[in-house]
This record gives C-alpha cells, structure tokens and sequence, in this order.
C-alpha cells in the first residue's frame, strides 16, 4: 500500500483528466507530479493514459528520480520533474503535455518563442500587465533525458529569470508552479498563447 497522500494522487489523477480534456495528452502522451515533503515527490507511472490514471498509476521517488518501490516503473521523463524540483525550491507541481499548438511551435521556432501583448501573461510571475514578454525557451528533443536536464540546467544557469515552462522541439510543453491549481493555470495561459500563435502565423505567414 503506497503511503503516497490521497490528496496527492487524486490532484494528478484530476489534472490528467483536465489535460486530457483539453486534447493536450494524446494516447500515452504527458506526465504529471507533484512535491510532497521530505525530499520526496509523487509522479505519474510511465505508460499510463494520463486522462484515465488508475488509483495506482502514482508512485513516489526521490528528488534525483529514484524509484522507493523498485518494481514500479516512473514517468520516462521524471529526470525532467526532479530537475525542476531540485532547481526551484517553491515549485510544487509540474505537469508535461502534448498539445498540437506546442509540438508545432516548437517545430518552426529557433531557440525560443516570444510571447508578448497577451493579457494571459498575467498568469505568469512578475507581469502585472499585457504589456511584458516572455522567452518560452525550446530545446531540441532527446530520448537521454539526463543529457536533456544538463542542457536544461545550463540555459537557467545563463538565463536565471527563464519562465516556468519550456518546450521541446516536436514533443511537448513544462510548466510548474507552486501547487497543481497554479500550475494548471499556467499550463492552460501558455497553450492558450500558443494556439494564439499558432492561428496567428496561419493567417499572417
Ligand atoms: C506516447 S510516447 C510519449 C513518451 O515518450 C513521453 O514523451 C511522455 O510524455 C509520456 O511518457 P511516460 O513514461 O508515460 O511519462
Ligand atoms: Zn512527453
């Protein structure tokens, strides 16, 4: 029996069906956690639908990715969540789709989108106005997700004011907050943002 908390499990369970709701989680796509104390943090299993995670489909590591129940498989991409908890202390949730304005963007963007004039950037920290920008940075996919972190790490190291979420090219969107309400919200601003753009560069090639 895991001793993850109910309320944990059941906010992921919650933000999977929400996700997947939206078309942002398709087949097996997304990944989903949350911090709990002591160093520990609960995180979708790999393979999962993440619009119908099963009460079980949580499982708990440790800040470096580790697994507390060996026989249990975590996220493909957990290296990703734990690189977020480790480098930003007051991140509580982290939540990894698949939208179609996502994986398109960052397929014809360079190494960041510029997203300035919305009114949703309020939804991100420090920008009281429309008036304000942000870089969502892109990096290049890779199936060696520790290499991914590494260059991760290395763009927060150059840029410390980076937002909280980046894209990766042809895969998906990250996005974090303090808890799983904020980082709902924040996920649902920049993909609002990002269909912008998308139908933006539809109509003005
Ligand atoms: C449907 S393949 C997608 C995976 O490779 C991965 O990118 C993903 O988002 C889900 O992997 P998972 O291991 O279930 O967390
Ligand atoms: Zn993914």
């Amino acid at each position: 029996m895991s001793d993850i908390p109910h309320t944990a499990i059941e906010a992921i369970r919650a933000a999977g069906r929400r996700m997947d709701s939206l078309g942002w989680v398709p087949a097996t796509a997304g990944n989903i956690s949350v911090r709990l104390p002591g160093d520990r943090v609960a995180i979708t299993r790999s393979g999962f639908h993440k619009g119908f995670i099963p009460e079980d489909g949580v499982m708990a590591v440790d800040l470096d990715g580790r697994p507390e129940d060996g026989s249990l498989r975590p996220s493909a991409e957990t290296g990703l969540h734990c690189g977020i908890y480790r480098r930003f202390p007051k991140a509580g949730a982290a939540l990894h789709g698949h939208s179609v304005p996502a994986t398109v963007l960052s397929r014809l963007a360079g190494n960041s989108i510029s997203l300035a004039g919305y009114e949703l950037l309020k939804a991100f920290p420090g920008l009281p106005t429309h008036e304000a920008a942000i870089q969502l940075p892109i990096f290049d996919n890779d199936q060696d997700i520790r290499r991914l972190q590494t260059r991760v790490t290395q763009a927060w190291d150059a840029a410390p004011d980076a937002p909280p979420g980046y894209l990766i090219r042809g895969h998906g969107l990250y996005v974090w907050a303090d808890d799983m309400p904020g980082a709902i919200m924040r996920l649902e601003a920049l993909e609002f943002m990002l269909a912008c753009e998308l139908e933006t560069r539809r109509l003005r090639p």
